[in-house]
């Protein structure tokens, strides 16, 4: 299993704000040019790498002389403004040692969520590593609300894996992996070299973040290792601490935790609709048209929906749900919301009498729908 890494050509590799800074205190630049060190030895060997980085935030506290991270929106961002220029001139000092050049991404939400500007970062990344740039990627925090943030590293590590198409992500953090319990308050936690990542019940195992400056916890990165094992893509969560970690990864050593998943991965489109994180509105589905979507991979046609919430446009994504509030899928539908309240529980044969006009048979179509477990 480990031997994927070996041949792995494409990494992400994402470095987490516990690592990058003792609480409040900025950077820690030895450990820094430790990971320009090992990533300029993977480039050497003919791997790409795109570095996804944190820190920014944790920099900005400590350059601007704040007692400890603010919990204002406002200062938040002032600090990441601030602290992401001493992030990458870390980066491109510790690089410009090994003559690498470096690029600065910064994406949000919305970047990823529009298909076109989605598929122009996708452009710029590709392109940026065919020559043979590294870029360095975080959420530009500074013009982020609430409503588009993208929110923790660990999903944005897993939006660019699959962005590039990635072989492996790799989580770097302040353990030695995923342990079955949070091994900060269980020193009898043991560590799991293996999992699945589409196994829902290792969720339980993760706790919430281990310091006041990490976010997300093992939470996040589990679910950013089932995002990115739907594109086939293999991650290890390790400690960034231990010395020479990617290098000895590469070569194949069961360091940290591997997660890997036997899921079909999803073609390209139905990929981005799983990476498009936040749905305009809701539609609830009665059991018959939750078992045909899990079962026959059928469409979804409005005579199986029950209730309908929030306001859609036609081409916008919805969110499909039991009536558990569970969700069972996630499309983009052919109706409004307005319309779609219209028709809901209706055959198509009614829709002109309903709507004035005929639309398509399928509130959403299963092309433009991926389904979950
Ligand atoms: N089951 C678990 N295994 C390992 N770590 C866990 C687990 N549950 C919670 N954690 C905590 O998650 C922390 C790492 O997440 P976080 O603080 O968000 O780091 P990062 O900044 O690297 O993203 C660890 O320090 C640890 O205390
Ligand atoms: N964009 C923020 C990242 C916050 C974040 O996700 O941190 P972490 O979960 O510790 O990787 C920053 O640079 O501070």
């Amino acid at each position: 299993m480990r031997d994927r890494l070996r041949s792995a050509r494409r990494w992400v590799v994402k470095v987490g704000s516990s690592l990058l800074t003792a609480d409040g205190k900025g950077l820690d630049h030895a450990i820094i040019e430790q990971w320009t060190t090992q990533i300029a030895a993977l480039l050497a060997d003919n791997r790409q790498v795109v570095l996804v980085s944190s820190g920014s935030i944790a920099e900005g506290v400590a350059r601007l002389k704040l007692p400890k991270r603010p919990t204002r929106v406002h200062e938040l961002q002032a600090a990441a403004a601030v602290g992401q220029m001493g992030l990458i001139r870390a980066y491109e000092a510790g690089f410009e040692r090994y003559d690498q050049l470096t690029a600065q991404i910064l994406l949000t939400h919305d970047d990823l969520a529009d298909r076109r500007r989605y598929l122009n970062a996708r452009a710029t990344l590709s392109t940026l590593l065919t020559h043979g740039v590294l870029p360095i990627v975080n959420e530009n925090d500074t013009v982020t609300t609430d409503e588009i943030k993208l929110g923790d590293n660990d999903t944005l590590g897993a939006q660019v894996a699959n962005l590039i198409d990635a072989d492996v992500l790799v989580l770097l953090t302040d353990q030695n992996g995923l342990f079955d319990k949070d091994p900060r308050s269980n020193p009898d936690a043991q560590l799991l070299e293996r999992a699945n990542a589409s196994d829902p019940n290792i969720l339980a195992l993760a706790g919430p973040p281990g310091s006041s400056i990490g976010s997300g916890g093992m939470r996040t990165k589990i679910l950013a290792a089932e995002r990115a094992a739907q594109n086939g893509t293999t991650t290890v969560i390790a400690n960034g601490r231990e010395p020479n970690v990617l290098l000895r990864l590469r070569d194949g050593e069961p360091l940290g935790t591997m997660l890997t998943s036997d899921q079909k991965p999803l073609d390209a489109r139905k990929r981005w609709l799983a990476d498009h994180l936040r749905a305009k509105g809701t539609v609830t589905l009665d059991e018959g048209a939750c078992r045909v979507l899990k079962e026959k991979g059928s469409s979804l046609l409005a005579v199986g929906v029950r209730a309908c919430s929030g306001e859609f446009s036609r081409g916008e994504l919805v969110s499909c749900i039991d009536k558990e509030g569970r969700e069972v899928a996630r499309g983009l539908t052919n109706y409004s919301a307005a319309d779609t309240r219209k028709i809901l529980g209706q055959s198509s044969d009614q829709f002109v009498q309903l709507l004035g006009y005929s639309g398509e048979p399928e509130l959403v179509h299963r092309d433009n729908m991926i389904v979950f477990r």
